[in-house]
């Protein structure tokens, strides 16, 4: 295997150009006798950072590992196989078995390779969609083309603001039956985090979609899910990695897989069929249903709407149970976040429980998830397929070849972040300096952005507000947390916790 590389940036030293443009600022506002937010913005910047917690993250590795140590390293974990400089490198390229794989990693390459070339680099690999198809069918997540056109543009309005909003109230509805549950726990109880966020989300996308509730059905489903990620381990480390598809270490857990699916589908069926019997006006099946018969464009079948509710639940809960466990535990290590966190909640709402509106008042609740996205995005590889042949930076990319976009790379990448692997939410509070949005992508970015983007913001703003409100939860000492890498990031395990009331 060979590894190569394109580095223009020097030695750039962001604290050193933090600390010149703080003082500036400082300077000229002493002299003006003004007082700038943005001078205070970079005094809590360089507040935070000498304190910063810095969690743990899998080992980088001094040079780039060879073939086999790659392929035995991702197939245990693919965040585990990176080494220092992938965090600091622009472009890379690989080959592996004779195939070529390719890292666009600044936020001109993202942006070139999902908007400037996106006909070219729309579809997910065939290994993706192969490991995909059994659980979403022919659903938008794994679909391209006029297909995948048709029916984005069916979907696109059923998660616009105006949509939000009304599914906002079951977002806190939900929630608040949580913090109603933890409350009948005597105080000091374990809570498995990752599970009791997977049913809170669960439970939330069941409802908005189908007006029904899963109830005992939740585990159920996040079991299957589980089992199928794990069924389909093997092929996806042959998707990330650009192996060829006749490997046939991807056909080993095929039945597995189909099993796994087949109980999912079961599972969706049933809460369709509760669904329809209770009368479902107000759920996002009706309005597909609805918008399906107005289009102008081809109508979608009775299968294909199944399998959009299959994507729709399965995209729409897992990423930000998984985004909302590694809240909890960030907060649980950086008492200054948390009180931050604690104090903005309790001013905002004064015990009442939050609303749609109240999420533009809650800046910072967002910020501590905006930045535990950064730290952990649910979706931390891209995989794309090049359609054509083309050239980047002078390089020959074959049709065929695999292009990655990284963002667990390009959330911590040397050149962009100061401090890139500390926990700092304030980077993401002054309105007037966002990161870049080919930068910063847990949602992707281009045509096939995240269509729950804002419902994921939404829903997890609203459930930190309603369950902080309450309850803290602290890590056992000693405890150590790490990671689980599939097709999603998550913490490895339970995530036992223990709940205290505030
Ligand atoms: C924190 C929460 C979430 C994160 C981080 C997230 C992340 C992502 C990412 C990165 C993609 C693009 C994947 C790729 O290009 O390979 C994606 C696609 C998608 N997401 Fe989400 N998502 C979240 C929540 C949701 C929710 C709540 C829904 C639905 C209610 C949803 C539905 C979808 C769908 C349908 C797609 C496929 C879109 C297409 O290909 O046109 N997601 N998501």
């Amino acid at each position: 295997m060979h590894l190569t590389f394109d580095s223009r940036f020097g030695p750039v030293s962001f604290p050193y150009l933090l600390l010149l443009t703080g003082n500036l600022i400082k300077v000229t506002s002493a002299f003006l006798g003004l007082c700038y937010s943005a001078d205070l913005f970079q005094a809590t910047m360089l507040m935070m950072m000498d304190t910063a917690f810095v969690p743990p993250y899998p080992k980088r590795h001094k040079s780039d590992l060879g073939g086999i140590a790659t392929l035995l390293s991702a197939k245990r974990d693919l965040l585990s196989f990176w080494s220092e400089d992938s965090f600091r490198y622009q472009f890379m390229s690989r080959r592996i078995l004779n195939r070529s794989i390719f890292i666009a990693n600044t936020p001109e390459l993202v942006k070139y390779v999902f908007v400037t070339q996106k006909d070219n680099y729309e579809s997910k690999s065939p290994q993706m969609r192969k490991a995909l198809e059994p659980l979403l069918g022919d659903g938008l997540f794994i679909s391209d083309g006029e297909l995948w056109k048709n029916r984005r543009l069916l979907q696109n309005g059923l998660f616009d603001t105006h949509h939000i909003q009304a599914y906002s109230q079951i977002m806190t509805d939900t929630a608040a039956e949580m913090a109603e549950h933890w409350a009948s726990l005597p105080a000091g109880s374990s809570v498995g985090v990752l599970s009791a966020m997977g049913q809170l989300t669960s439970e939330i996308i069941a409802r908005t979609l189908f007006g029904a509730r899963l109830g005992q059905d939740a585990a159920a489903v996040i079991h299957a899910f589980a089992d199928y990620q794990a069924a389909i381990e093997q092929i996806h480390v042959t998707n990330f990695l650009g192996l060829p598809e006749w490997i046939p270490i991807g056909s080993l857990n095929m039945g597995k897989a189909k099993a796994a699916a087949q109980r999912i589908h079961a599972i969706v069926d049933h809460v369709i069929a509760k669904g329809e019997q209770g009368g479902y006006e107000h759920t996002l099946l009706n309005e597909l249903l609805a918008a399906n018969q107005r289009s102008k464009g081809v109508a979608i079948s009775r299968e294909g709407i199944r399998n959009e509710l299959i994507v729709l639940f399965m995209a729409g809960h897992e990423t930000t149970a998984n985004a909302l466990s590694w809240v909890w535990y960030l907060l649980s290590q950086s008492p200054d976040s948390e009180a931050k966190m604690h104090a903005e909640i309790d001013r905002v709402l004064g015990g009442r429980l939050p609303a749609y509106e109240d999420v533009s008042n809650l800046p910072y609740t967002r910020a501590v998830f905006e930045e535990t996205m950064r730290l952990y995005p649910p979706v931390p590889i891209l995989s794309r397929q090049a359609k054509a042949e083309d050239t980047i930076r002078r390089r020959k990319i074959p049709a065929g070849s695999i292009m990655l976009v990284v963002p667990w790379l390009l959330h911590r990448h040397r050149d962009y972040w100061e401090q890139p692997d500390a926990f700092i939410p304030e980077r993401f509070m002054d309105v007037n300096k966002r990161p870049d949005k080919f930068l910063y992508l847990p949602f992707s970015v281009g045509p096939r952005v995240c269509i729950g983007k804002m419902f994921g913001m939404v829903e997890a703003v609203l459930a930190i507000a309603t369950l902080a409100q309450h309850f803290r939860l602290s890590l056992p000492q000693g405890t150590a947390i790490t990671h689980e890498c599939r097709l999603t990031l998550r913490p490895r395990g339970a995530l036992a916790m223990r709940l205290e009331r505030r």
